[in-house]
């Protein structure tokens, strides 16, 4: 039986149906902690604010897209309270703006607990950019937030989780440079994770490894690909297979936060299962 059916069962005493039961209960471990999420004013991003905020977390929300931004922090002042969140006009290419984010961050939500590198583009044309984006950007804030963060240098430590995706662990063969971003995501996590280990740190870090996902990236495959657009056709095939829901996506994330076990691991979020990567062991 779903997991959720059966706490649904044991706190209400009765039989409740899949689209009526209620929310699953807040975990406490998230209550009042300080997180920081890039790319966070839609899609998967905004998914990862949202639960973070039901599950009593503070949330800075960092994107460079403004509008969308202000409209979003008016929607969670309603349903939150505005002192639970801030929306910080970021772009991650620019390590000043990262600096100024972080500071502003722990000046008005407090020490910051858990970041979510998740701000991400797909444009293999623009391949550079991409690049930057996904992969630089993370090592870039990874490192402003270890400043942060780190046990070693005075900080309380916490949760690093990066937004990679299944295309970090199974090449998408439409999209190369976003591919080996993905696996450079994943191998950066992985080997930040042991770091952590051996020089004590206090920060897991985690990789998120979804397969599609309803949102922005989804439109204008064709655009996207650059010269690998002849392949769209092949890459819609997966796609209709089946998409992921942004609050599927959450899940994942609320899962590698709160297992503190977890450390250097990837999940792949599936339609039909999240299942732990199984890496080769080096001897
Ligand atoms: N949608 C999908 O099928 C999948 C997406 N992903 C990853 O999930 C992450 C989020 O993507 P989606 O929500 O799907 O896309 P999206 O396009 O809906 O959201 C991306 C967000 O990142 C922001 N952003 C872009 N560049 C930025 C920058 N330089 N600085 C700050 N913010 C920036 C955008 O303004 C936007 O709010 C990305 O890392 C993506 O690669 C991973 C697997 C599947
Ligand atoms: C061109 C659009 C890219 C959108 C952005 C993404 O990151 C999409 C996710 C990329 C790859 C998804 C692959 C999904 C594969 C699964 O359907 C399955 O084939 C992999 C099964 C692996 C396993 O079960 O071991």
């Amino acid at each position: 039986m779903d997991s959720h059916v059966t706490a649904a069962i044991q706190s209400t005493g009765r039989v409740a149906f899949k689209g009526l039961r209620p929310p699953p209960p807040p975990h406490m471990a998230l209550q009042d902690q300080v997180a920081v999420v890039t790319g966070a004013v839609q899609g998967i991003g905004r998914a990862m604010a949202e639960i973070l905020l039901r599950n009593g977390a503070k949330v800075a929300l960092l994107d460079v897209n403004e509008a969308a931004g202000k409209s979003l922090k008016e929607v969670l002042d309603k349903q939150h309270g505005p002192e639970r969140t801030l929306f910080l006009s970021c772009d991650v290419e620019s390590e000043e703006q990262i600096r100024a984010a972080f500071q502003r961050t722990a000046g008005a939500l407090g020490a910051v607990d858990i970041v979510c590198n998740n701000a991400g583009v797909l444009n293999e044309a623009e391949w550079e950019k991409t690049i930057s984006v996904n992969l630089v950007a993370v090592v870039r804030v990874t490192y402003i937030a270890l400043e942060h963060m780190n046990k070693m240098s005075g900080g309380r430590g916490g949760v690093i989780i990066n937004t990679a995706s299944m295309a970090g662990l199974f090449p998408l063969l439409s999209c190369p440079v976003y591919t080996a971003t993905k696996y450079g995501v994943v191998g950066f996590t992985r080997a930040m994770a042991a770091n952590s280990t051996a020089l004590g740190f206090g920060i897991r870090f985690n990789a998120l490894c979804p397969g599609f996902v309803q949102t922005d990236i989804l439109d204008n495959i064709y655009e996207r690909l650059g010269q690998f657009s002849q392949l769209s056709a092949e890459t819609q095939v997966f796609v209709d297979k089946g998409v992921l829901k942004t609050s599927e996506v959450a899940e994942g994330l609320l899962e590698l936060l709160t297992n503190d076990t977890k450390n250097g691991e990837a999940l792949q979020v599936m339609c039909s299962s999240q299942k732990y990567m199984k890496f080769p062991v080096f001897t």
